[in-house]
């Protein structure tokens, strides 16, 4: 009876340090980021027009930037009544984060869904309107266009293929409460699982957000009466200086550090905002 008892115990002791080491083994394997491309790969000839040498100093100054019309009217239009579409047909849900942190919903999206070359999950899905695949390529060309400009942040960069597509509700419930994008603690601070579990975060170095809203999106409180262009929404960046507040009109391109800049969404009236942001990661931060 005894010699039982004593089977099961050293069972139980094994399967402990087991269980950890399986754990820890899945936490450091999970990522989206294994079939991301090298900046150069994601090379696209709108990003490179619109994004210039005096916007990359800028982003190196400031840790952020602000490029108005990087689409134009007929685009913007074109990205929008995709998302809509989308948004429509119930792809999007909320996101991992909890609910009081903030209340978009996403899409998480790529150029390839619906199509023979998607991973099998993904071939079931409808495939994407040419307005989203030109935004998906105007974002997740922005790292290249700043390696031709001799930007001075981290080199070896490269762009995951799935981006984010968000929608915050026309009616001012939803925002996103002040955050960075990319996680700086160290495993001291999270715990090694936890730590591990959010390698994808700790990889970020840049964000590029594409606002596919209306061009005459307004400030908040500024929408002309009847208008359905929507207003508010701003994304308010944090710097030493206090902050700026950027309108999200359609076919506005920001570039952020992901480490540095903390940012808000701040509610919008009017008409769902609907943005895209591509994040840029580095290896060496893993
Ligand atoms: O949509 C925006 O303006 C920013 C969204 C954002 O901060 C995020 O998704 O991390
Ligand atoms: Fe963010």
């Amino acid at each position: 009876m005894w010699r039982k008892a004593l089977q099961l115990d050293t069972v139980a002791v094994a399967l402990v340090p087991l269980g950890c080491a399986a754990l820890l083994v899945e936490a450091s394997l999970r990522t989206a980021h294994r079939d991301a491309d090298w900046s150069e790969l994601c090379a696209y000839e709108d990003t490179n027009r619109v994004v210039t040498g005096e916007h990359v100093r800028e982003l190196e100054r400031r840790g952020f930037v602000c490029i108005p019309a990087a689409m134009d009217g007929a685009q913007v239009a074109r990205a929008r009544a995709d998302a809509q579409a989308l948004y429509s047909s119930g792809r999007f849900a909320a996101s991992g984060n909890e609910a009081e942190v903030r209340q978009d919903h996403i899409a998480t999206i790529r150029a390839t869904d619906g199509t023979a070359g998607a991973a099998h999950a993904e071939r079931g899905f409808a495939t994407l309107g040419s307005g989203l695949l030109h935004a998906i390529q105007l974002t997740r060309g922005v790292s290249h266009a700043l390696d031709m400009h001799g930007y001075a942040g981290l080199a070896s960069r490269r762009v995951p293929r799935q981006v984010q597509l968000s929608a915050y509700a026309a009616d001012g419930s939803a925002s996103y409460r002040r955050h960075a994008d990319a996680c700086s603690d160290s495993f001291l601070d999270l715990g090694l699982l936890e730590w591990l579990r959010l390698r994808d975060y700790r990889e970020r170095t840049l964000t590029a957000i594409l606002y596919l809203n209306s061009p005459s999106w307004a400030e908040q409180g500024a929408a002309a009466p009847g208008s359905d262009a929507g207003s508010g929404g701003a994304l308010r960046c944090f710097h030493a200086k206090g902050f700026t507040d950027i309108v999200p009109r359609g076919g506005t391109l920001v570039i952020l550090d992901a480490k540095v800049i903390e940012h808000e969404v701040r509610p919008s009236a009017g008409a769902t905002r609907f943005a895209i942001t591509s994040w840029v990661i580095s290896d060496s931060a893993t």
